[in-house]
């Protein structure tokens, strides 16, 4: 028998991430999003949604709820290519119940290797500064990864609620596709909501230009404040800003943002924000067709967006996978959260591969910018456990 609704599953799902419910654990594991107070956590597969790409996601997933009972959650990941699977799935039980997590008895050893290294990191964001002078590109994001390893399997629900004590971050745990041997999962502790939607409202907190937090309190106000007067930061920010709102505006009756980005914070982190607001002309649009339409936005890709991600893969030395794509869920009524998929790693046995990138527009400079994607490691590396003196970037 499908045991899939739970104590207070007749909850609207955004309720319940507002409020918490009882749940009964005991099924594995399946997805987690945890942003400060407010918990979904799924348990146990009941149904994945048949994979397909950003285009047919919007009717996919109407589909999918027309045959899906009135508290139904879809929850899962959308790859960064929007011509690649996307990865969503229905639990057997949901529940605004965090996992019990034992904290680590002795934290395991290490083994850290960069790819591509920083200094080729550095020269592929040169080669990238280098194609914008020939002209055609305003921005281009640029990642590089960590991997992580030991010898023992990473234990998914104490790193879980590592990435979810800053309060600033939802901290996220999506299963991945691909089975054996052991299964994968992404996670992280992302601060941007691409989208969310409860009822005609909706929202987005688009995030670019960053630096670096300090431990010293006078250092450390001062980084932010520098930010904040940053010309080539603002720039930055600014093409993703006026994107979500170009994206946003065809489904809205009234949508708005301040005038100019604000400072916002994580514990790692500064970073320019925009809170955009509005009212959807039709209720009954799914946040998960929203997400599609907004991802990717320039936070992660660039501007125009095909000609940054044709040089993304040139320039990088992977496929970024479900890193830089979307994490979230949605409700038969459509309502959801879909977050931007970084501060992340992919998860597979004793194996972490993280990911970090960063914005380049003319007048960047590659060794700021490496110095930036190692210090976005930080918080996944120190939910690990691994000290900032390994950091290894
Ligand atoms: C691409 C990442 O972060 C994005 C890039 C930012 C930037 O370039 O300043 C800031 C926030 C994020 O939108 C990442 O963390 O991997």
């Amino acid at each position: 028998m499908r045991r899939r609704a739970m104590h207070g599953c007749s909850m609207p799902m955004a309720e319940m991430m507002r409020a918490g419910g009882a749940g009964e654990p005991g099924e594995p594991l399946l997805f987690a999003f945890l942003s400060g107070g407010r918990k979904l956590v799924g348990r146990g597969m009941a149904r994945a949604l048949a994979s397909g790409t950003a285009a047919t996601l919007a009717a996919r997933v109407a589909a999918f709820f027309r045959n899906a009972p009135a508290d139904a959650v879809l929850a899962g990941a959308l790859p960064f290519d929007r011509s690649a699977g996307d990865n969503l799935v229905e639990a057997r039980q949901v529940s605004a119940d965090a996992p019990e997590a034992v904290p680590f008895l002795a934290p395991p050893r290490w083994g850290l290797r960069p790819d591509p290294s920083p200094g080729a990191f550095a020269r592929a964001v040169a080669a990238a500064l280098g194609e914008m002078e020939a002209g055609g590109l305003r921005k281009v994001v640029l990642s590089r990864s960590l991997l992580a390893e030991t010898d023992r399997a990473i234990d998914l629900t104490a790193l879980l609620q590592r990435l979810a004590d800053d309060p600033a971050v939802t901290a996220f745990l999506v299963p991945l596709p691909g089975t054996d041997p052991a299964p994968r999962f992404l996670a992280g502790a992302t601060p941007e909501l691409l989208v969310g939607k409860a009822g005609r409202a909706v929202r987005s907190h688009p995030l670019a230009g960053s630096a670096r937090r300090r431990a010293d309190p006078a250092e450390d106000r001062a980084a932010g404040a520098a930010l904040e007067r940053s010309e080539k930061d603002r720039r930055e920010h600014a093409l993703v800003s006026e994107f979500v709102l170009d994206t946003l505006a065809p489904y809205c009756r009234s949508l708005s943002a301040p005038e100019g980005p604000r400072l916002t914070t994580t514990a790692t982190m500064w970073h320019l924000g925009t809170r955009i607001a509005g009212e959807l002309k039709e209720p009954e649009v799914s946040s998960a067709a929203l997400a599609a339409a907004l991802h990717p936005t320039p936070a992660v890709c660039g501007v125009p967006r095909e000609a940054s991600a044709r040089l993304i893969r040139r320039l990088e030395p992977y496929d970024r996978g479900f890193y830089a794509g979307a994490v979230g869920w949605c409700d038969a009524r459509g309502d959801g959260e879909w977050h931007v998929a970084i501060r992340c790693a992919e998860i597979r046995g004793g194996q972490a591969r993280l990911y970090a990138g960063a914005g380049i527009v003319p007048g960047s400079d590659p060794a700021a910018e490496t110095a930036e994607t190692a210090a976005k490691f930080g918080a996944f590396l120190r939910a690990l456990g691994i000290e900032t003196e390994e950091r290894g970037a």
